[in-house]
């Protein structure tokens, strides 16, 4: 059995096709685009999501690191596997199979971490979806001209909306998968990430979208409103602090971060009808808003600053109260500001007591399946 150094929900390559032909050449000195190389799975142009820039900048911080990526298609971390291995010869990287919206498939997963390490010293929660997003176009320009500009494009309030569909399980799907099975893979690795006379790392990229308005613990799966993904990102922040209030002691410590606004899959897919060309001069305007709101970080290689700096600190000087920010300059500074989070013990304790009943019953309905079709 291995010692893990970095285990890592999310991280693929993402590789985006259609949508209005190819762009020939990467964006200014910020490469957004690159062409795939090596055709790999979809033809298409690859943006890197914030996870593969993550595993590539811990890569050139230690070489020889022991990196563990866990993605729901196979077809896409293998992608990412040879994009870091081409980069970095060294490098140790492990694949797993894991969709988090699958309750089934997170046990699976981490049944198979636990077989292949004993240790686990970081694990980064990235995984994450914003399914069918709605844009309020007039909202935006009303926005635009009112003295709430720089709130709302730091924090995309009031402008989005999605709809959320159920999963196989029969839960909320942006819950199952930016929040429960994240979750439930904690509970399981508990015994990896907590060793005597050892810390680990739990690090959530949650987000600026993370709005206590959107968040009810009489609704924490998010049926009846229209901001699924903003609460579920708040719920993350409310778990992490319950996580460090239950698991300090044992070693585990943590922390939630914020990106920025990124230019990813799950950007993009914010406004579809949006030709490539459109989202190239709009780049322009972007750098622009940079000098007013540092939270445009843009790249993911910008954005993943918070998620690499949390890896070089000692979990105990860490806020267990504070969301880690991932900020750009207007000249393309990267730095990094912690801000208090609106999260209070009390709604922590009661949404991890309300998780913890969640997880007993879906650990029930796995084993009478797991019966059901042992008596078949
Ligand atoms: N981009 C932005 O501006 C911001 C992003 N964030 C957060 O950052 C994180 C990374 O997003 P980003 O890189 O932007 O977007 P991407 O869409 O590029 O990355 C999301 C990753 O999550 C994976 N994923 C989605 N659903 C599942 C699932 N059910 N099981 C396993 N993996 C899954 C995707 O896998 P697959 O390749 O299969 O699609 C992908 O690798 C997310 O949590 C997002 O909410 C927060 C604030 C701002
Ligand atoms: C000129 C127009 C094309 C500008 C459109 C801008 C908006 C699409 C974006 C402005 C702020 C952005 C933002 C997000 C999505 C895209 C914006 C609304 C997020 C909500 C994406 C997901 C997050 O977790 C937080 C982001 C905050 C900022």
């Amino acid at each position: 059995m291995e010692e893990a150094a970095v285990w890592m929900t999310g991280p693929s390559a993402q590789t985006m096709t259609g949508g209005g032909g190819r762009i020939d050449a990467a964006i200014g000195w910020e490469r957004l685009w690159r062409p795939i190389t090596a055709r790999g799975c979809d033809v298409g142009w690859d943006i890197r999501g914030i996870g593969l820039a993550l595993c590539e900048r811990l890569l050139d911080e230690e070489p020889g690191l022991q990196l563990c990526l866990a993605c729901r298609n196979m077809c896409r971390a293998q992608e990412a596997r040879a994009a870091l291995l081409t980069s970095h010869p060294r490098a140790q990287v492990g694949l797993l199979q894991l969709d988090t919206s699958s309750v089934t498939s997170v046990l699976k997963a981490a049944q198979e971490v636990k077989l292949r390490y004993s240790q686990l010293d970081y694990l980064y929660l990235n995984a994450g979806i914003m399914p069918n997003p709605q844009f309020d176009v007039k909202a935006f320009f009303k926005g635009v001209f009112s003295s709430k500009v720089v709130n709302m494009l730091a924090t995309g309030e009031g402008i989005l909306t999605q709809k959320d569909s159920t999963t196989a399980d029969g839960m909320q799907e942006v819950f199952a998968t930016n929040l429960f099975g994240h979750f439930l893979l904690v509970r399981e690795l508990e015994s990896l990430l907590c060793q005597p006379g050892h810390t680990s790392q739990v690090i959530w990229t949650s987000s600026s979208n993370a709005h206590q308005s959107a968040f009810s613990l009489e609704d924490i799966q998010h049926q009846q409103g229209t901001h699924p993904y903003s609460s579920s990102k708040y719920a993350t922040d409310l778990l992490s602090l319950a996580l460090n209030t239950h698991l300090n002691k044992q070693g585990l410590y943590s922390s939630v971060i914020c990106p920025g606004f990124v230019m990813t899959k799950l950007t993009y897919a914010i406004l579809p009808a949006f030709p490539d060309f459109l989202w190239t001069l709009a780049m322009p305007i972007f750098w622009f808003i940079r000098m007013f709101t540092n939270t445009f970080t843009l790249t993911s290689y910008n954005g993943a600053e918070a998620l690499f700096w949390l890896f070089k600190q000692t979990p105990e000087s860490l806020d267990a109260y504070s969301k880690y920010h991932s900020l750009t300059s207007g000249r393309g500074a990267n730095h990094i500001q912690p801000r208090k989070m609106d999260v209070d013990e009390d709604t922590a304790e009661a949404l991890y007591q309300k998780l913890l009943e969640l997880e007993d019953q879906v650990r029930k309905k796995e084993e009478r399946r797991d019966n059901a079709s042992l008596l078949l």
